[in-house]
């Protein structure tokens, strides 16, 4: 009796690729989630300088740095922290007040006042490379700060309150679907999406 040779099933072809530029872990495990399979993502971690300035500027700069530093495409993210009574602050700043204050001092920076809202704020920036003038995708989530409640592996996750729940207690998938990230990540897909069928 003849026997079918069976074709092996065709690779899973991944229909970009990214290189994501960061010294961020978690911010890495949380790309992967979100962008995986549809776009593959490889990551080079390099600690680069930071500017002052807006969260645009900051970005703009972060991604250009990247793309003359690896000589090809690059993808960056800078990540801000907003509060709104303090217009805007600490901003792009949080890293440094996070390591700095913590999430008691957080909180303190707003003990003077009623409003304790603030937003979430990610910009990730993709330049195809050298020369090539960086594209941006921003997302932004209202949320409020209050006192740690939930696992403290993320950042300032756990003092970050999002309808009832701080993005610390909420489970990974629930995160990034009402994310800064998600929603910053959810542009870039649908801007890969239109220049594959350009
Ligand atoms: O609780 C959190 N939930 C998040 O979703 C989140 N995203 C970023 N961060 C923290 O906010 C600062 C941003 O600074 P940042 O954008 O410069 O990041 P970074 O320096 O760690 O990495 P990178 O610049 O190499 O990419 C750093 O302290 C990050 O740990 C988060 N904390
Ligand atoms: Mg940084």
């Amino acid at each position: 009796m003849a026997t079918t040779q069976e074709e092996p099933a065709p690779p899973t072809q991944a229909r970009h690729f990214v290189n994501f530029i960061t010294g961020n872990a978690n911010k890495l495990r949380e790309v992967k989630e979100i962008l995986e399979p549809a776009i593959q993502v490889e990551s080079q971690a390099l600690d680069l300088i930071e500017v002052q300035g807006t969260l645009e500027e900051v970005t703009l700069d972060k991604c250009r740095r990247a793309a003359d530093l690896i000589q090809g495409p690059v993808l960056v993210e800078d990540t801000c922290l907003c509060f709104d009574a303090l217009n805007g602050l600490p901003g792009p700043y949080i890293k440094w007040f996070l390591t700095s204050i913590g999430h008691t001092g957080l909180n303190n920076l707003l003990a003077a006042y009623e409003d304790k809202g603030a937003k979430a704020v990610c910009t990730f920036g993709y330049s195809a490379g050298p020369g090539h003038e960086p594209i941006l995708f921003q997302g932004i989530t209202q949320g409020k700060i209050v006192p740690p409640r939930g696992p403290t592996n993320f950042g300032w996750d756990p003092i970050f309150e999002y309808e009832g729940e701080t993005y610390a207690e909420m489970d990974k998938a629930k995160k990034n679907s009402i994310s800064h990230r998600g929603k910053a990540l959810e542009k870039l897909q649908q801007w890969f999406a239109k220049e594959m069928t350009a």
